[in-house]
């Protein structure tokens, strides 16, 4: 076998043919841009001066109508052409990440170097960088050395594999490269792993782990879930897998339009914003089902958020008030609601949306059965609301049609009173216009459906509510829980758990808005997510195929086990689903991860990736002074060690900024900032959050504030906890005034 150094003229002489291409295809590539730039710019301004000039003009409007078809088709041209200049830049810089030596059966050895991106000879024949999502590449993230096997689109692909190498590249530089087995992937793995955590999520496209990779990889799948221990790359894996969806684009697969990633908070969709650019692909919006309810009631209704309904359950204050909010929206958001939302829309079609008879210039025109009659009769699988619209419509029609003898009476009405303003023609189509305009009104009062007032008779009036639950299982509060909602409703705005209701009932009643275009839906941090969210993703996007990923330990303030899955199957209906499971943490060191075990459900394993780091740290205080000074010493020293980002999480918002109102006043905390529903981004630097907002993000070093048995001791706090302990990479150290919560031993 050659050595090193035997080879590494070889690997320079390949890095230096590869970077040159990279650049010849650059330069190439700058120009035919910079030409079609030019084009576009001078269509755009003919376009804009023709549109102003012929305003008037209907076939030229259409005439313009076309250029904009053709501006629009070379505009997606031109982005593609960016892309590759910005996937030259990137190979000019490191070309690729590694190499695997295959020899397919009947065929030669041909050495793949893999990267982010193909680059090809002139004519497309010869690779010299194959991109890491194509089917060969997945050698390298699956196989050893040996015989081996791939899935090709023409299909199983059968050879050797004689060689797996890895290179560090940095500024078109080889620094060095090394042949690697198990051990060797470790070891990289484990540098990586070791660095600081960086304020925005990285791409992780050199270490893909083989279990990630299969995730990463299916197309078979109309449903992928994922239950992933805290840290086992969940997110990562399912933005790789869009990289990975949108590469298939090529050959018919996914655009940055087709594809949806829902996100927990706003926070959590920049942290993780970074990662699909890195890759070379554009950024999908990440959306919270906070905005999709603004998407359909479009400021009608202030929504309060998820993160706020949190805070009210993780705060301080008196247990039953509590208790009440968290059955509530425990209730509100269940499948039992869901299906009472269902019968009550019906109830409300059939018995309870009034329609009265319509009466023009004296004359009834519609009787109220005529119109249930031809409600009844319309098309029964079109949304209540559509068919009402007909129904205002057909009145319309028959009001206009009615107009012009109305107004002869209304002259002669006119003629008997003289007492007006106008003269007789003009005064009577003044009252004409003014009858109609009320008479719309009456129609529109009872064809244009009020949501949330449908919402509050429902859950304003309790024999109606049970009416309308039928046989369905009721909780024992059931009037409590009422009040209690009924008694928050406002004309304007509606707590979160209510907005989700509504959404759902908006669906029923007046159907979803197309969405057709999107084709994968990704779910992260499904956890969170209850029967009303995935009714409702159903409903609006029926023909997506999805992939969820959860952790039923990282619930907050609500329960889930396994059957999370079961269910989410059930509600998307879709026949090919999967589940996988991936156990091994790779974000905490093997301490923290051995730490955080006792907070998980016995039944779910937790193995950590063979990193070491000091021992997580329990500290005691007396009193609040006391163990502000201890936490004041422990941040300084983690910052003292060149920790970049380091995390103080406390229960709630409330208990965050009254410890932030402390420590401000302290010498060199001068930094510390409170993080809040409104923070936009986090970056390196100290903070302090509520834990329920560090959800899905990490830090160097964490300092779990307030864990002593008065704030930490139900089966909630527990998960709480394991949230929490499950942020670091390096450090962990938890403090408790008095005695800590017995959950910690
Ligand atoms: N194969 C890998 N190679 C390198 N780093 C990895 C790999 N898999 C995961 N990581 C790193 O582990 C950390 C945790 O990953 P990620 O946030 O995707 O996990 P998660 O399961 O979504 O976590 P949580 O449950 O907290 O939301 C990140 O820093 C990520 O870069």
């Amino acid at each position: 076998m050659p050595s090193y150094e035997e080879e590494l003229p070889q690997e320079q002489d390949y890095l230096k043919r590869v970077t040159d291409l990279a650049r010849a295809r650059l330069a190439a590539q700058q120009n035919v841009a910079a030409t079609e730039k030019r084009k576009l710019m001078e269509l755009n301004r003919q376009m804009y001066e023709n549109t102003v000039h012929f305003s008037h003009d209907f076939d030229k409007l259409t005439e313009a109508n076309q250029e904009l078809g053709d501006i629009q088709t070379r505009t997606i041209h031109y982005q593609m052409m960016m892309k590759k200049l910005a996937l030259y830049e990137r190979m000019i810089q490191a070309p690729y990440f590694a190499r695997i030596d295959f020899t397919e059966d009947g065929f030669e050895r041909e050495p793949i170097y893999i990267g982010t991106g193909n680059l090809t000879d002139e004519d497309g024949l010869d690779a010299y960088v194959y991109d890491w999502r194509a089917p060969v590449a997945s050698l390298f993230y699956r196989c050893e050395p040996g015989r081996v096997s791939y899935t090709s689109p023409s299909g199983e692909i059968s050879g050797e594999m004689e060689l797996k190498r890895q290179y560090e590249i940095k500024s078109g530089r080889l620094e060095y490269f090394f042949d690697s087995s198990v051990n060797i992937m470790d070891d990289v793995l484990r540098s990586v792993l070791s660095k600081n955590a960086s304020p925005k999520m990285k791409s992780i496209v050199e270490t893909i782990q083989r279990e990630q990779d299969v995730i990463i990889r299916d197309l078979d799948s109309d449903l992928l879930m994922v239950q992933g221990a805290a840290g086992s790359g969940k997110t990562s894996v399912a933005l790789h897998r869009v990289a990975f969806l949108m590469y298939q684009g090529v050959t018919g697969g996914l655009s940055a339009n087709n594809i949806i990633i829902l996100s927990p908070n706003a926070l959590f969709g920049r942290y993780i914003s970074g990662v699909l650019p890195e890759l070379g692909e554009e950024n999908i919006a990440t959306k919270t089902f906070e905005e999709i309810f603004e998407d359909y009631f479009e400021g009608g209704i202030q929504l309060s958020t998820r993160n706020n309904v949190l805070e009210r359950l993780c705060a301080d204050g008196e247990d039953g008030r509590r208790d009440l909010l968290r059955d509530t929206v425990e209730f509100q958001l269940s499948e039992t609601f869901c299906e009472i939302i269902e019968r009550y829309a019906q109830l409300y079609e059939r018995s309870l949306l009034e329609m009265p008879d319509v009466f023009y210039g004296g004359i009834c025109i519609a009787t109220r059965q005529a119109l249930r009659a031809e409600l009844l009769q319309s098309r029964i699988n079109m949304p209540l609301a559509k068919r009402l619209r007909v129904i205002e419509e057909h009145l319309m029609e028959r009001i206009h049609k009615e107009k012009k003898a109305r107004l002869k009476e209304l002259e002669q009405f006119v003629l008997e009173h003289p007492e007006h303003q106008f003269e007789v023609k003009a005064q009577a189509r003044l009252l004409s216009i003014k009858e109609i305009t009320s008479l719309a009104h009456k129609v529109r009062s009872f064809t244009r459906l009020n949501i949330m007032g449908i919402y509050r008779k429902l859950v304003g009036d309790h024999d109606l509510f049970r009416r309308a639950a039928g046989d369905l299982p009721l909780p024992p509060n059931l009037d409590e829980i009422l009040d209690f909602i009924a008694s928050g409703l406002k004309r304007n705005s509606a707590g979160y758990a209510d907005g989700m209701a509504l959404l759902y009932l908006r669906l029923i009643l007046m159907g979803g808005k197309p969405s057709d275009e999107i084709k994968q839906v990704v779910i992260d941090e499904a956890q969170d997510y209850s029967p009303v969210h995935f009714r409702l993703l159903q409903r609006m996007m029926p023909a997506a195929r999805y992939t969820v990923l959860g952790d039923v330990n990282q619930t907050i303030a609500h329960e889930a086990d396994m059957t999370l899955y079961d269910r989410i199957r059930i509600i998307l209906g879709k026949q090919k689903s999967t589940l996988a499971v991936m156990n091994k943490s790779f974000r905490c060191s093997a301490e923290i991860t051995a730490f955080s075990r006792r907070f998980l459900d016995r039944e779910l394993k937790q193995e950590s990736f063979d990193r070491h780091g000091e021992e997580p740290r329990v500290r005691t205080a007396p009193d609040a002074k006391e163990l502000d000074t201890l936490l004041i010493e422990d941040v300084r020293s983690c910052q003292q060690q060149e920790f970049g980002s380091l995390a103080i999480l406390c229960k709630s918002f409330e208990a965050a900024r009254e410890l932030y109102r402390r420590l401000i006043e302290q010498p060199g905390l001068a930094e510390l900032r409170l993080v809040g529903e409104q923070t936009g981004e986090i970056g390196r630097g100290l903070y302090v959050m509520p834990i329920y907002m560090a959800k899905g993000l990490e830090f160097d070093c964490a300092f779990v504030y307030g864990v002593d048995e008065a704030h930490y001791h139900t089966e909630d706090d527990r998960k709480l906890l394991y949230v929490a302990c499950t942020r670091p990479l390096h450090r962990l150290y938890l403090y408790a005034e008095g005695e800590a919560s017995h959950l910690l031993r």
